[in-house]
């Protein structure tokens, strides 16, 4: 089983994480568009040519299975496309744990952070739509322009960092704000500075857990044996923090270098 997981940069690698958890017997492939970073202030059309090239890279280069766009981004600019135009693979996208929040919230208070275009986009606007018969809730979306940088430079905890998240995150306290969707998969590797700011007792939710069961579901369904070792490699288009991956990933076995796409 050949995996090809990909995001802007670093961000997918909290999705990453839970795969390793699950899922054996498996070359993953995991691509991180540091050249083209940040996607969440690029243009749809954009993002979607990035997405296309990465999984044609993914298929031709390694042959890959199935492909997860570890990315909120580029899942709501393309993973139709993507479905539509590589058939021959299993297709997992990222989408913000709206449901698993309303489900949780006792306030019926709840945040959204996530990219400028991922909350511009049409895709978001539906799921909020098709959610909104579970429960009346009020949803605080924010956009957070920057922020995904500021990680990627690996300024988790930095002032700068609690600034930016202090000048999003007041309202919402203010609010009565109880559980906060974590709409980027770069955002949970900030989680203890957004509970400094918001209090132990918030609830973040983010989804790498589901995509990655939903992965070993959809690979068994197809015939794969979850038996035996992993083996990952971590290419990147652009520069790189390697502390952070390797703070990310906890040290585990991997190969990390450079790649042109
Ligand atoms: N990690 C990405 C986007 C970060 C970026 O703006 O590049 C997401 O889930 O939306």
């Amino acid at each position: 089983m050949k995996v090809g997981v990909f995001d802007s940069g670093l961000g997918g690698l909290t999705v990453l994480k839970s795969i390793l958890k699950v899922l054996k017997n498996a070359e993953i492939f995991y691509i991180a568009d540091t050249a083209y970073a940040p996607y969440g202030e690029k243009s749809n059309n954009e993002i979607l040519k990035r997405s296309e090239a990465i999984t044609k890279y993914l298929l031709d280069k390694y042959k890959i299975d199935a492909l997860i766009v570890a990315c909120n981004t580029a899942t709501s600019a393309a993973i139709k496309h993507l479905r539509d135009n590589f058939s021959s693979l299993i297709v997992i996208g990222t989408e913000p744990g709206i449901k698993p929040a309303i489900l949780n919230t006792k306030s019926s208070n709840i945040g959204i952070l996530a990219t400028p275009s991922t909350l511009k986009s049409d895709k978001y606007q539906l799921l909020v739509n098709d959610l909104s018969s579970i429960k009346k809730v009020n949803l605080f979306e924010q956009a957070c322009p920057g922020l995904a940088m500021q990680i990627e430079k690996g300024e988790i905890n930095t002032l700068t960092t609690y600034k930016m998240l202090e000048k999003w995150l007041i309202p919402m306290k203010e609010a009565n704000v109880d559980t906060i969707v974590l709409g980027c998969t770069h955002y949970p590797l900030i989680s203890q500075t957004i509970k400094k700011i918001m209090g132990e007792n918030i609830t973040l939710i983010q989804t790498g857990d589901a995509i990655a069961k939903r992965l070993l579901s959809l690979s068994e369904e197809n015939g794969h044996q979850n038996i035996g070792d992993l083996k990952v490699t971590v290419l990147h288009t652009g520069l790189i923090n390697l502390d952070m991956i390797e703070n990310i990933l906890e040290n585990k076995n991997i190969e990390i270098r450079k790649c042109e796409i």
